[in-house]
């Protein structure tokens, strides 16, 4: 799988240095005003900023294809004219058509933008990037104005795309959910990558509480004090400086055992009644007592 080694660094109003591999597809998630889109736009050239790959480099002269939050295809002319537009060879609608048609896209070939829906001009967008020949493809927000199945199969259409294509594929995110679905996730906060890895891995293990925060763990336990967690579902806990995600909640004679994945797990003692008594989604208040032992 190819792969990007990335090292920017944008000046004020941003101030960022952002140091992380995109490989196949990676999500930039961060809070909104982190500068994702700046970081970017500065990768495509259309913001100053310093540093490798492509530093330096005219934006025409970057091997890049960059999606802006709000495909930006031209309203005149049809999806395979789009998708043509850059190419400069005689055949150049033979090779548009059969970009479209690698990618399932022939059926939209005559139609116009105006004639196609949002997760459709996504995929017009991506595959007139495709035709230049770019060598990274950047998304701003990929899902933005999709439904959840939309977003899903575009999602997935991309992460394809990165794998059968070898093109790594940078997609910024404010979502936790659209992240999820990375094979990679680069986490962007305090002007910097805080943690960046493969996804799964990032997922089980934020390195840090503003991690665990932008990853959507919404129940993160303060060492000393008392968790509130939900009965049903994912429980986070933080009972050692790292966080962990409880898949799931089992009673264990007078306690709870919350187990956090197949490793390591840690029992709290139930102050009342019982886990069954309560019901699906209730919030319950637990104290812990005693020492924090992880198994
Ligand atoms: N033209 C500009 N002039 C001054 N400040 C700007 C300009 N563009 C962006 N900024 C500031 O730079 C910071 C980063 O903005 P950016 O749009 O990159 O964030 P973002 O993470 O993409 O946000 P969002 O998720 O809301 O799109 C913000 O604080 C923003 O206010």
């Amino acid at each position: 799988m190819n792969s990007i080694e990335i090292d920017y660094t944008l000046p004020a109003p941003v101030c960022m240095r952002a140091c992380f591999t995109v490989r196949g597809f990676t999500t930039l998630l961060g809070r909104s005003g982190v500068g994702k889109t700046s970081l970017l736009r500065a990768l495509a050239g259309l913001l100053p900023g310093q540093g490798t790959p492509w530093g330096g480099l005219a934006p025409e002269r970057r091997p890049i294809g960059y999606l802006p939050q709000h495909t930006l295809l031209f309203p005149h002319l049809s999806v395979l004219e789009n998708t043509a537009y850059a190419l400069r060879r005689p055949e150049r609608l033979t090779q548009a058509r059969a970009l479209l048609d690698g990618l399932g896209l022939a059926p939209l070939a005559a139609r116009r933008p105006d004639e196609l829906s949002g997760g459709q001009a996504k995929r017009v967008a991506l595959a007139r990037a495709l035709a230049h020949g770019a060598k990274l493809l950047l998304l701003d927000e990929p899902s933005a104005g999709l439904d959840t199945m939309t977003r899903d199969a575009t999602l997935d259409w991309l992460a394809n795309i990165a794998a059968t294509r070898g093109i790594p594929v940078l997609a910024a995110t404010h979502d936790h959910d659209v992240a999820a679905r990375a094979d990679q996730v680069a986490l962007l906060a305090e002007g910097r990558i805080i943690q960046h890895g493969p996804a799964r891995a990032v997922f089980s293990a934020p390195a840090s509480r503003v991690a665990a925060e932008l990853l959507g763990y919404d129940n993160i336990f303060e060492r000393g004090g008392a968790l509130w967690a939900a009965h049903a579902g994912a429980i986070r806990l933080d009972p050692a400086g790292a966080y962990f995600r409880v898949r799931a909640v089992r009673e264990t004679g007078t306690g709870l055992r919350l187990i956090c994945g197949p490793d390591p797990c840690l029992t709290v003692e139930l102050p009342q009644g019982r886990a069954a008594d309560y019901p699906p989604g209730a919030q319950i208040r637990l104290s812990l007592t005693g020492a924090v032992r992880l198994g």
